[in-house]
C-alpha cells in the first residue's frame, strides 16, 4: 500500500529532558494515531539548553534516551524520527544527531547535522555560533522505510539546495527537516524554503519545529509543516503545541514525477560533472 500517516510534533522544549519526554508521551497518547505512523520530533526535542556545557553533559546520556524512545515506539507501534539529540563526539564537542527508530524501537538510521548555524540574526540573540560546540556531519543519509525513502536533514540544512538534490539522487521521497528556526528568519524564509525543496525535488516534507518562548530564553518560529510534492500545505501547526498529521501517498508522488519528470530533465545532476 502506498498510503501512510505522518505526524509532526510541535514542541516548546524546556531545559529538562525528563519533562520534555513526559510531555511528548502525553501528546502521543492524546493524538489518535493511525497505523502505520511516522512520528517526527523537532530539533532539540529532548532539551533546548542554554549553554554548550549543558548540551555536552546531555550528549553523554543519549543511549539512555534512545532506549526510552524505543519503548515509546513499541508502546504506540510507531516509527519515530527523533529530531536532534546531542551525541558526544570528541574533544568536548558533540554531534547534532537525528535518529530514525522503527516500530520495534531499533535505530535504523542516524544523521549528523551537516550545516552548522554560524550566523548573526537581528533577533537580540547576539548571534549563533553552533560550530563552537558541535561537530559537523559529513554523510548524506537516505533510508528505506514503509513511508518511502526518507532523506534526513536538520534546520539550517534547509538553506542548502545541494544537500536536498543529493538526497533526491539517492532516491528520497520524503524529507524530514526537524527545526528550531529563529522567529526573524522563520517569518521570512521558513515556508518558502520548505516549499521550494518540496517542489524542486517532488518530495513530501515533514518539518517538525520548536515553537514559542523557551526556558533557555530563545524564541522560535513554530509553524511545523507537512507539505506535498506539489508544495501544498497539508498541515500547519501555526503556534499550537502538539501533533499535526497528514496522509502521504507515494503513488501520487510517482504520477507527478511521470507527468513532469524534472529529475530526468535536470542537467545539473552529479553524474554530469563528477
Ligand atoms: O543550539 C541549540 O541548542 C539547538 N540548535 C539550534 O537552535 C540551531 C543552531 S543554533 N538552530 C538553527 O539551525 C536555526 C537555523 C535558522 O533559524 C535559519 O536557518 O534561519
Amino acid at each position: 500500500m502506498s498510503i501512510s500517516h505522518v505526524v509532526a510534533v510541535q514542541m516548546c522544549s524546556t531545559m529538562n529532558p525528563e519533562k520534555n519526554f513526559l510531555q511528548l508521551k502525553q501528546w502521543l497518547t492524546d493524538c489518535n494515531l493511525k497505523k502505520p505512523t511516522l512520528v517526527c520530533l523537532p530539533e532539540t526535542w529532548l532539551a533546548f539548553m542554554q549553554t554548550a556545557e549543558q548540551s555536552l553533559s546531555l550528549s553523554k546520556q543519549y543511549e539512555y534516551w534512545l532506549t526510552q524512545l524505543g519503548q515509546l515506539c513499541r508502546a504506540f507501534n510507531i516509527w519515530i524520527a527523533a529530531g536532534t539529540m546531542p551525541v558526544y563526539g570528541e574533544q568536548n564537542k558533540y554531534y547534532a544527531a537525528s535518529f530514525l527508530l522503527n516500530e520495534r524501537g531499533e535505530v535504523v538510521a542516524r544523521y549528523n547535522k551537516i550545516h552548522l548555524f554560524d550566523a548573526d540574526v537581528a533577533d537580540g540573540s547576539g548571534g549563533y555560533r553552533e560550530s563552537k560546540s558541535t561537530i559537523a556531519g559529513t554523510d548524506v543519509v537516505v533510508v528505506d522505510s514503509p513511508f518511502g525513502k526518507i532523506g534526513l536533514s536538520v534546520c539550517y540544512d534547509l538553506r542548502f539546495a545541494g544537500l536536498f538534490q543529493a538526497m533526491s539522487e539517492l532516491g528520497a521521497e520524503l524529507f524530514l527537516v526537524p527545526s528550531a528556526f529563529t522567529t526573524v528568519t522563520g517569518q521570512a524564509h521558513w515556508a518558502p524554503l520548505l516549499q521550494a525543496r518540496a517542489i524542486e525535488n517532488q518530495c513530501y516534507i515533514v518539518a517538525a519545529a520548536q515553537c514559542g518562548e523557551h526556558e533557555n530564553g530563545r524564541k522560535t518560529h513554530g509553524h511545523s509543516l507537512i507539505l506535498s510534492p506539489w508544495g501544498d500545505v497539508m498541515a500547519d501547526a501555526q503556534q499550537t503545541l502538539g501533533c499535526i498529521s497528514a496522509q502521504i501517498d507515494l503513488a501520487q508522488l510517482h504520477q507527478l514525477r511521470k507527468d513532469m519528470p524534472v529529475q530526468v530533465h535536470n542537467r545539473f545532476k552529479s553524474e554530469f560533472y563528477e
